[in-house]
């Protein structure tokens, strides 16, 4: 991807049939940056993030990838076109084969062609980053623990070497000490590789010691944009649903 991208939604309305989820939804995430997603269950988090992937078609709006080369829509593209692009999403409820091996998991990952032509040294990495999915290569991926899981499908989505990774409730169903390995390992892939994040979470201590800053979305909608994590902890809505203030 060439430097100085962005990306921009501007102004989508989405939904599935009559069910309305999204409405006028804008946001911009710069090269580099890590943007929390923060808004309660149902409010329409992940729909946003499968619009970016090409999952969701919206109805109205735009998406488009900006570059010093010039813009390229998403809207329209399919999802294996995105990944193409370099955005990679991993999914809530981290959707492995379980009956496959860690490796097997891995390797699917590598969908997009040049990230094929790199399978080896890709693994190689994954490897690296994850000492514990290295110990478990040949292990089921359904037997491994809720945390292993997790890394996994972080691992996978980095086989397809993404520069920008949408993350949807990385930390659901994880322990403390989990969700602070994994949100650790997040910080490693963006000072190592540069990686920019969108990720929706829950633990918004945790989120903060990632995120740059972020959005709030409520009923479909942004109500709010905040330049820093400080920003947003003094909003209303975070102090109510995410510190229970
Ligand atoms: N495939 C679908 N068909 C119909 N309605 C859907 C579908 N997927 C999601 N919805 C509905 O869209 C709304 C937004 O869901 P979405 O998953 O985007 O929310 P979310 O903020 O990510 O919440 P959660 O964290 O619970 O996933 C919800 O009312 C949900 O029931």
């Amino acid at each position: 991807m060439a430097n100085n991208y962005k990306i921009v939604v501007d102004n989508v309305d989405a939904g599935y049939g009559a069910v309305r989820v999204l409405h006028q939804v804008s946001m911009t995430i710069h090269e580099g940056e890590t943007v929390v997603l923060l808004g309660t269950n149902g409010n329409g988090k992940s729909t946003l993030m499968k619009c970016i992937m090409g999952l969701v078609q919206p109805d109205a709006g735009e998406i488009y990838l900006e570059t010093d080369g010039g813009r390229v829509d998403l809207m329209g593209k399919p999802p294996e076109e995105i990944v193409h692009l370099g955005i990679t999403l991993v999914p809530e409820g981290r959707r492995l084969f379980p009956k496959l091996s860690v490796e097997e998991n891995l390797l699917l990952g590598a969908y997009r062609a040049d990230a094929r032509r790199e399978m080896d040294r890709n693994l190689r990495f994954c490897c690296d980053t994850f000492p514990v999915l290295n110990e478990r290569r040949k292990q089921l991926a359904g037997s491994l623990s809720g945390g292993e899981q997790q890394m996994l499908a972080v691992a996978r989505a980095m086989m397809s070497q993404p520069n920008i990774l949408l993350v949807d409730e990385p930390s659901i169903g994880l322990a403390p000490i989990l969700v602070s390995h994994l949100i650790a390992k997040i910080k490693e892939l963006q000072e190592r590789y540069g990686l920019t994040v969108l990720m929706t979470e829950q633990n918004f201590h945790q989120a903060t010691k990632i995120a740059d800053r972020g959005y709030i979305l409520v009923e479909g909608r942004i109500v709010f944009e905040g330049q820093s994590t400080a920003e947003l902890s003094e909003h209303e809505f975070v102090k109510k649903y995410y510190l229970s203030v």
